[in-house]
């Protein structure tokens, strides 16, 4: 029968499941960087679009269920967020296609330009704004991050901050980094009750951010200097914070000691951080 009479299948175009990136259509250019998760390269999609391709070496996460969630993580959008377009899941390793930010990590960019940022606390306080707003999306979302922290926060054009990786370090199979004794574990940005309990919730998401803003303040200074992760636990659980840094504003670090309240009720919600950031910021200005 000619094809016009034929019904059309009601799956037409939908077996081309939207989170799934034909490699076809990337064009792979410089790399970015590595890490014992693989290499990171710029690379153009559809022949425009900017995007950086994490190229997941095999064994460093549990691929399936990763590609599951993905579904949901693409799901996510937000200014502040660095937006998933989709996986290539057909081949190996798995490529995890993201919108391209130009200018690295936050760590890195505070570090690269503490010359000009020392002396800018408005900006440092934006940058601040800009990663609770993203984390108050995700809140909202009912989503944890489980590695906030500078590192995984990235730069783009004119000064836009935007986190990354939320959610990634569910499907990391690197026991050394997922369990609370391993030696990549983040100690330095974990609550009491992640380092004893591993339990994790945007509370702890909270905590994490207040050491964020205190990198920011410090232009990427590594929390608690060279303490070994024995020496930062005891503190943490005998209720030691990190210092106010010195171009930190007392209103500033006063939020910032309410995200490292002992108990995760006592801290501010991402929704309420944001709204005493813009107050602060509009106080100051
Ligand atoms: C003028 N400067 C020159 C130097 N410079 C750069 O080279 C530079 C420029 C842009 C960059 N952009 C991005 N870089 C990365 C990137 C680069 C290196 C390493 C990584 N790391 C990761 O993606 C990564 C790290 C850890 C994990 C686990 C498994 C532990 C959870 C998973 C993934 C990301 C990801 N991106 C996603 C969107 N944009 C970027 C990164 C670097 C910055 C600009």
């Amino acid at each position: 029968a000619s094809p016009c009479d034929r019904p059309v299948p009601a799956t037409a175009g939908l077996s081309h499941d939207k989170w799934e990136i034909d490699p076809q259509e990337l064009m792979l250019l410089e790399e970015l960087g590595s890490g014992q998760f693989g290499v990171v390269r710029r690379g153009k999609w559809r022949g425009s679009i900017d995007v950086a391709v994490k190229m997941m070496k095999e064994g460093t996460m549990s691929e399936d269920d990763f590609i599951e969630e993905a579904k949901v993580m693409t799901k996510l959008q937000h200014q502040n967020l660095v937006q998933l377009y989709g996986v290539c899941s057909k081949h190996r390793p798995i490529y995890i296609v993201t919108e391209y930010m130009r200018h690295g990590s936050l760590l890195n960019y505070l570090r690269r330009h503490e010359s000009t940022l020392g002396g800018n606390v408005g900006l440092l306080l934006d940058m601040c704004i800009q990663v609770c707003k993203g984390m108050a999306y995700l809140e909202r979302h009912n989503y944890i991050h489980r590695d906030l922290a500078a590192r995984n926060c990235l730069v783009g054009s004119e000064n836009v901050v935007k986190v990354a990786d939320f959610g990634l370090a569910r499907y990391v199979l690197d026991d050394q980094y997922t369990s609370s004794g391993g030696t990549k574990f983040p100690i330095k940005w974990a609550p009491p009750e992640v380092l004893n309990y591993t339990r994790f919730s945007s509370k702890s998401d909270v905590w994490a951010y207040g050491v964020l803003m205190w990198e920011v303040f410090t232009c990427g200074k590594m929390p608690y200097g060279r303490l070994k992760n024995t020496e930062v636990v005891d503190r943490v659980q005998r209720g030691i914070i990190l210092e106010r840094p010195k171009a930190c504003f007392k209103e500033v670090y006063e939020v910032m000691r309410k995200c490292w309240c002992h108990c995760p009720e006592d801290r501010p919600s991402f929704r309420i951080l944001k709204d005493q950031l813009i107050a602060v910021s509009q106080g100051l200005l």
